[in-house]
């Protein structure tokens, strides 16, 4: 069966993926494209040979779409999400599910009363190489019971739409999503530390930031989110344990020595860091929905937990204390105990 996509918003992302369905992943078509500016909605679907739509509740209830793809702006993620539920139809939505914890648990509970997985949220770090070897390492016991995290998230710059609560919101969402799934724990608790900022940042934002989470069995997680570095994009995560460290691989690039000096290249943006990890991930939900199976990735659960965890974030850097994240506990449906 081929699975005939509708995608909503084809903006940076939208237009990538789009490419990847259609150019990478087997067994899949995109059949309708929508987004408010209209004009670029038509530019990436005619190369696709896809309709555009007259806007997402269109797209979602029409015949020639059997799986929604959500790549709008995070504030209209809910709607959408919401309205391929109502639909019956498999929705992936690019992170965050939803930028309110509200708007999160209605999608939750939309989900639980329609009585099958339909949602997936865009954490597409789980489907990345090196943290799946990493995951391997500490399901294994090698190195004991994980202690500490170290984290970095770095990118070369952000434009000046992007204010200081976006690097919980936007940025370190990625590494919560992560960090839950590779530890199988909660964070119950975020605290922001403020160091000087760069000099090389538009002036309303506060950048670098360090960001402290406690999980519930106690692993004590620091975070560098740096969003103006300048020299690359930049992924770093160790985890250490009772007997012993794993450290996540940096991608793999030629070592090359030259003029007295050795180097590898370090990415420049997400797309090219992330781009396998993007096709495995889709590679995978499409081979699902193809099935008629429920999806096995990140669920709109882990999307509540995320937005949750990094909204409490956001409190403390604006109320300069610890926050708890007060997560509700997991819901069978979910996989939890209750
Ligand atoms: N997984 C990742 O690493 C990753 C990377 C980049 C972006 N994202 C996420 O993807 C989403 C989009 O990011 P982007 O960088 O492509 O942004 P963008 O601004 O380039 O594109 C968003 C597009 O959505 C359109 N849009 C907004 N509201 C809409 C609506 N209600 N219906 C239809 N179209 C609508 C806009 O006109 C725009 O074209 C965000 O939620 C972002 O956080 C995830
Ligand atoms: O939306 C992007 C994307 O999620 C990237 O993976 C992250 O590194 C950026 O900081 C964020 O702005």
């Amino acid at each position: 069966m081929t699975v005939r996509i509708g995608v909503i918003g084809a903006g940076w992302i939208g237009r990538e993926h789009i490419r990847r369905l259609t150019g990478t992943v087997t067994g899949t078509r995109v059949t309708a494209v929508t987004d408010i500016d209209r004009s670029r909605a038509a530019e990436a679907a005619a190369p696709v040979g896809a309709r555009v739509a007259a806007d997402g509740a269109e797209l979602i209830a029409s015949d020639d779409v059997d799986a929604v793809l959500v790549t709008s702006w995070g504030p209209t993620h809910a709607e959408h999400v919401l309205n391929a539920i109502t639909a019956g139809k498999p929705v992936f939505c690019e992170k965050p599910l939803a930028t309110t914890v509200e708007d999160c648990l209605r999608i939750t509970e939309a989900e639980t009363a329609n009585g099958r997985r339909l949602v997936q949220v865009g954490f597409m770090r789980r489907y990345d190489a090196g943290y799946r070897q990493m995951k391997q390492v500490i399901d294994s016991g090698a190195i004991g019971e994980p202690l500490v995290v170290h984290c970095a998230h770095r990118n070369p710059t952000v434009p000046e739409s992007y204010t200081s609560d976006m690097a919980a919101l936007d940025t370190a969402v990625h590494e919560v999503d992560v960090l839950r799934w590779l530890l199988d724990d909660e964070i119950v608790s975020a605290q922001v530390v403020t160091p000087r900022s760069t000099r090389k940042r538009f002036a309303h934002l506060r950048d670098p930031q360090i960001m402290l989470f406690e999980t519930a069995k106690g692993v004590r997680i620091d975070l560098e989110v740096f969003v103006n570095c300048q020299y690359g994009y930049d992924i770093q995560c160790e985890t250490v344990g009772e007997e012993g460290l794993v450290r996540l691989p940096d991608p793999a690039s030629p070592a090359v020595r030259t003029a007295a000096a050795h180097s590898t290249r370090v990415p420049t943006d997400w797309v090219g860091r992330f781009a396998d990890a993007f096709d495995t991930e889709f590679r995978e939900w499409v081979a699902r929905v193809a099935a008629g199976a429920e999806p096995t990735g990140p669920s709109a659960w882990d999307g509540y937990a995320a937005t949750a965890i990094t909204r409490a974030t956001v409190t403390s850097l604006q109320e300069d204390r610890t926050v708890a994240t007060d997560i509700r506990p997991r819901p069978a449906f979910y996989g939890g105990a209750a």
